[in-house]
């Protein structure tokens, strides 16, 4: 997908979140850097239509995203970085059934599409459980799941890594290099994107640097040793 950012300024309560951004994101892994409070979710948010822009313009594939809402959210599947915000139903199924209703009409389908992915991320054993008994971690897990299991175009991942053990970790970066759909990952994990096409550095609501992962990520390990 081609996502274009043209002169988006952002403000929430009052204060300047991001400022007149313009921006064409079309590589394959995208990874987005900086401090706490930059203003990366709030980016990515912009790209699904969470949030809109108070001026400026967010197109995808050359429209306009405004109006457009519901088209742009069966393409795009946004892994939160709090997974409580993701995840509705009681038992981990029913909650990854529930995201394929409208793709799958039949429930036999859905739960071979749902093994099948929860196969993927080696956590079949999980399927049946309540997701009040899930670890922080797991629960990032079944968020990813969801958002597998739909086969989106783009995904968009925030802080993907934060609460996984070095396994999940690993087997994680493992699947987004396989994976056939576009990825934008928000990060501090910075290992996480050194295979990855393009990097942006956020501070302040501004793209301060916008290269390869060897560049970005150098000088911004530079910056906060500075
Ligand atoms: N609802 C809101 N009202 C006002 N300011 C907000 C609101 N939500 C976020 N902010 C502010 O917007 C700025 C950018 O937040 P954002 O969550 O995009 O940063 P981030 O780069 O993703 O940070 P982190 O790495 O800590 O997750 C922060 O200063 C935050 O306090």
């Amino acid at each position: 997908m081609l996502i274009e950012f043209k002169s988006v300024t952002l403000e929430r309560s009052g204060r300047t979140i991001l400022k007149d951004l313009n921006l064409s994101l079309v590589q394959h892994r995208i990874g987005i850097i900086g401090d706490n409070g930059a203003g990366k979710s709030s980016l990515a948010r912009l790209i699904n239509g969470l949030l809109t822009p108070s001026d400026g313009e967010v197109w995808i594939d050359g429209l306009n995203i405004a109006g457009r809402l519901t088209e742009v959210r069966q393409q795009i599947a946004f892994v939160f970085q709090n997974p409580d915000n993701q995840i509705v139903f009681p038992v981990v199924d029913e909650d990854l059934a529930f995201g394929l209703k409208a793709i799958l009409p039949h429930a036999r389908d859905r739960q071979a599409r749902i093994m099948e992915v929860l196969g993927v991320l080696d956590m079949q054993d999980l399927a049946k459980r309540p997701v009040a008994q899930l670890s922080g971690g797991q629960k990032q897990l079944v968020s990813l799941a969801g958002a597998l299991c739909r086969s989106p175009k783009l995904m968009i991942l925030d802080e993907p890594t934060a609460q996984l053990d070095l396994r999940y970790r690993n087997r994680l970066q493992s699947i987004l290099s396989e994976l056939p759909q576009q990825a934008i990952v928000l990060t501090h994990d910075l290992a996480m994107l050194e295979t990855f096409e393009r990097v942006l550095v956020i501070d302040k609501g501004h793209v301060v640097h916008d290269a390869t992962p060897s560049v970005a990520i150098a000088w911004y390990e530079r910056r906060c040793q500075a």
